[in-house]
């Protein structure tokens, strides 16, 4: 599975294009992996004269990058990808683990650093909270790891870091009690009974909406909405040919997602999208697990969001308290360094291969995170029990 190089290298080159997207639409092609060859010439033949400088030897930067965004699926289960388990991997991994132990596996260790300190919990969602699936749309959250996030945030400040909108995020997870920071950061937002945060911040404003009540703590500049929105509509008319990809608004983010295309137009795909975002030069365009992601070009990604947050909620230079993020994603390495660098807490990467990360500690799955969260939330109640 790892081969002669193990590590993934999810950052592969992406330039700084500029792109930008639509409104609530969601565009689908039929889900199916082989096209037919009568899409393929159609598909190829609609790129004719836009390809400029976006020739083959451009987009081969970035179809590495595309190839290595996603662990290959080795089973399919129902609409569930399962990943290559730890029985299956080679001693690249076993050496990898050895760098970022299992925190499940190091839990009395990570207990003995967290003692007498508050802890702060970000989380992501796809591929952290809940498995990654063919279709974005039914990446649901099991009841149970509901359930246990929802008992982790009586004892932990916690957020939910997602690439999602947040309205979108909001749907799948149901908690009230979390704090939301969608499209990569981008839109954070919080509690109504926890409404005093964010003074002074130049983006606060507040605005009870559909999502639990919740109030706006950050959001980037309204004046990407509509680019955003105008860039979605084209990209779902650039792709509409392109048997299996998906695009999909993601507030102040579009993602463009290749996971059921057929590997041989995943050239066309990049083609067609960095041309596109080429022509906005405020957006760019980066990418995650099979998914090409366009987004404003202001220096702000998940890291200054969990910075933001911990200031918020009071949390910042302190030294009694604790930051962990768990993520599986690339856009999740923006927090595991800033954790890192300023030694605020530590991150958990959420990966069954090895792949080069920022975070201290790995997790294989889902799964694995439930039983992490599950056993913070039981060293809580029993330290409450336990306490005089
Ligand atoms: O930051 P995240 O919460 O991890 O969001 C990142 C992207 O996640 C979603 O896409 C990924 O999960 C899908 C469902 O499992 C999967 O089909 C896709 O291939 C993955 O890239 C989401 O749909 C994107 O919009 C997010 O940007």
């Amino acid at each position: 599975m790892c081969g002669s190089s193990p590590i993934p290298s999810e950052s592969a080159p992406l330039n700084n294009s500029r792109l930008e997207l639509s409104s609530n639409i969601i565009s689908y092609s039929v889900a199916a992996h082989v096209p037919s060859s009568s899409l393929y010439s159609s598909a190829l033949s609609k790129s004719k004269g836009v390809l400029g400088k976006f020739d083959d030897a451009y987009v081969s930067g970035w179809l590495d990058a595309m190839k290595s965004s996603s662990p290959p699926c080795k089973q399919l289960n129902m609409d569930v990808i399962s990943e290559p388990s730890i029985d299956e991997t080679n001693e690249a991994y076993c050496t990898w683990m050895m760098r970022h132990p299992s925190a499940l596996t190091s839990f009395e260790q990570i207990l003995s650093s967290i003692r007498c300190k508050k802890i702060a919990l970000f989380l992501d969602y796809d591929g952290t909270l809940s498995p990654i699936v063919d279709n974005p749309d039914f990446a649901i959250m099991s009841n149970e790891m509901r359930a246990v996030v929802k008992s982790a945030s009586k004892y932990f400040p916690t957020a939910i870091i997602s690439g999602r909108s947040c309205e979108k995020v909001y749907k799948f997870v149901k908690l009230t009690e979390l704090y939301y920071a969608g499209s990569h950061g981008m839109d954070i937002m919080g509690p109504t009974r926890k409404n005093n945060f964010g003074d002074g911040h130049a983006n606060y404003t507040v605005k009870n909406d559909e999502l639990g009540n919740g109030v706006h703590l950050f959001q980037a500049p309204s004046e990407f909405l509509p680019i955003i929105n105008e860039v979605c509509s084209s990209l779902v008319d650039i792709t509409e040919d392109i048997l299996g990809a998906k695009v999909e608004y993601n507030k102040y983010c579009v993602s463009v997602h290749y996971r059921l295309v057929d590997e041989k137009l995943w050239p066309e795909v990049a083609r067609r999208v960095l041309s596109l975002v080429d022509g906005y030069p405020r957006l760019r365009v980066t990418h995650g697990r099979k998914v090409l992601e366009i987004r404003p070009v202001i220096d702000w990604n998940k890291g200054k969001a969990v910075e933001f947050l911990l200031k918020s909620l009071g949390l910042s230079n302190r030294d009694d308290v604790l930051a962990i993020h768990m993520g599986d994603d690339k856009t999740d390495e923006d927090a595991f360094k800033v954790l890192r660098d300023s030694n605020l807490g530590f991150g958990i990467l959420v990966s069954s291969v090895p792949k080069e990360t920022n975070a201290f500690y790995s997790l294989r799955d889902p799964s694995e995170v439930m039983e992490f969260l599950k056993s913070l939330v039981k060293w809580k109640e029993d330290s409450a029990t336990a306490a005089p």
